[in-house]
């Protein structure tokens, strides 16, 4: 088991690219099951989770190689089999696998989705979404069960904001008969992003990036070549240890646009945030302001940059209020903050964070991606030698998280 160590202390100055959205990312892969002919996919990022992921094709009989981060994905011999393996288990994104087997197949049985524990992660909305187009769908054994002999297009309006059942409807209802609608969709760049690859391939997909999407279906679709957008989540977490550490880093190939619900509350904070064509500027300030972070689907703060934020926060001035909304169980790291000699009071789905509080690094141990995101951030800001366990759980989530801080001039090394 690897672990990371980082002596703290050092601002982090100088300039990284930031890689392809994970989010993004591990929707498309599912979404080439659809295509007929090759797709081709640059900037994908290389993680652990997309690494599953492709193991999760070629297990189905799909040919993925691999070029630097460019990956031709050809599923045009991929047969359908029950998909219930520990890779299933693992990946939340695995849940895509219903809607583009059901699309494809008009049947599926894929085991119940894992990814990060963040409290109850319901998939009652995707099931909805199925059913909706005509599916009949029961969980058995710890798989749902999915079966369409016809998929026939619908009106599904969303009881929740969910990232993933608009993109499982999207991917099932390419293939539906008429015209697909689905209200109240999630309006993340990363469903953007697959709505653009899906319609590459042929299909007809109309406002994705508002709460109402258009889906009109279509018999076949063709492979295409797509580059995924930037991860929005890697970058803020590098944005959010420039300003902890009081450090001036630029973080290429991003979108600014999409990192605006973070550029502002950096900015509300004291510090500079300054935006060029593809890059952002962030430079740290001795002076952090509190700032209260109340978590919301896009373009609200994001969930996931939620605990980074939080270790932000103990370095302002101040008492900040953080209250997520999103998922109720994601409030873990900061038992492992406060050991680090952080002050933070949690109550349910909030947390009252005394700032000015100096961290010591220690021990500590990631309990998912963004926890530990968390923790890094921590380390960076510590007094002396922070030692992260359970490191798998980043590497989900980052590409070279070590060599990318190194870059930066951090002392962070992996054994
Ligand atoms: C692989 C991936 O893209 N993961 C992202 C995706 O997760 P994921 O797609 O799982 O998150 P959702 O947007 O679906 O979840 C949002 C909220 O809706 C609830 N819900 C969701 C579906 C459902 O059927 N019923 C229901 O009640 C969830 O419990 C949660 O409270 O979006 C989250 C919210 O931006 C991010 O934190 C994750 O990084
Ligand atoms: C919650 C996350 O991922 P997943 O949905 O894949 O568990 C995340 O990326 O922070």
């Amino acid at each position: 088991m690897e672990i990371l160590k980082i002596k703290g202390g050092r601002p982090l100055i100088g300039s990284i690219p930031i890689s392809g959205a994970k989010n993004s990312a591990l929707a498309l892969l599912p979404a080439t099951l659809l295509a007929e002919t090759p797709c081709t996919i640059e900037n994908v990022p290389d993680i652990r989770d997309v690494k599953i992921f492709v193991n999760l094709l070629r297990q189905m009989g799909a040919e993925v190689a691999a070029e630097g981060s460019t990956l031709r994905v050809d599923a045009t011999r991929v047969t359908n089999r029950p998909m219930t393996d520990s890779g299933v288990r693992s990946l939340r994104a695995s849940c895509y696998l219903m809607g583009a087997l059901l699309g494809r197949f008009g049947e599926a049985v894929v085991g119940l989705p894992g990814g990060c524990h963040l409290g109850p992660r319901p998939i009652d909305q995707h099931i909805k979404g199925f059913e909706a187009l005509g599916a009949t769908v029961s969980q058995r054994d710890g798989a749902i069960h999915l079966k369409a002999p016809r998929l026939k297009g619908a009106r599904i309006y969303l009881d929740v904001v969910s990232v993933g059942a608009t993109i499982n409807i999207m991917l099932a209802a390419v293939f539906a008969e008429g015209l697909t609608v689905i209200e109240n969709a999630a309006k993340e760049p990363e469903i953007v992003d697959v709505a653009t690859f899906l319609n590459g391939m042929g299909a007809r997909i109309k406002g994705a990036g508002t709460d109402v999407i258009r889906i009109r279906g279509t018999s076949r679709l063709g492979g295409c070549r797509h580059a995924i957008i930037p991860d929005r989540i890697e970058a803020g977490t590098y944005m959010i240890a420039a300003a902890a550490t009081g450090g001036e880093v630029r973080l290429d190939q991003v979108i600014p646009l999409h990192l605006e619900p973070i550029s502002a509350k950096l900015r509300e904070m004291g510090v500079p945030v300054t935006e060029g064509d593809e890059s952002v500027t962030v430079k740290g300030t001795k002076n952090l302001l509190p700032a209260d972070i109340k978590t919301q689907p896009y373009p609200g703060f994001p969930t996931d940059l939620q605990p980074p934020f939080t270790v932000l926060l103990t370095q302002a001035a101040g008492t900040s209020l953080v209250i997520e909304n999103v998922f109720e169980g994601r409030l873990r790291h900061t038992l492992e903050l406060n050991r680090m000699g952080a002050r933070i009071r949690t109550d349910g789905r909030m947390a009252l964070i005394e700032g000015g509080t100096p961290l010591n690094g220690i021990q500590v141990r990631a309990v998912d991606l963004r926890a530990g995101a968390a923790l890094v951030v921590a380390g960076l800001v510590a007094e002396g030698e922070t030692v992260i366990t359970d490191i798998h759980h980043i590497d989900r989530g980052y590409e070279q998280i070590d060599g990318k801080l190194r870059r930066l001039g951090a002392d962070v090394w992996r054994e």
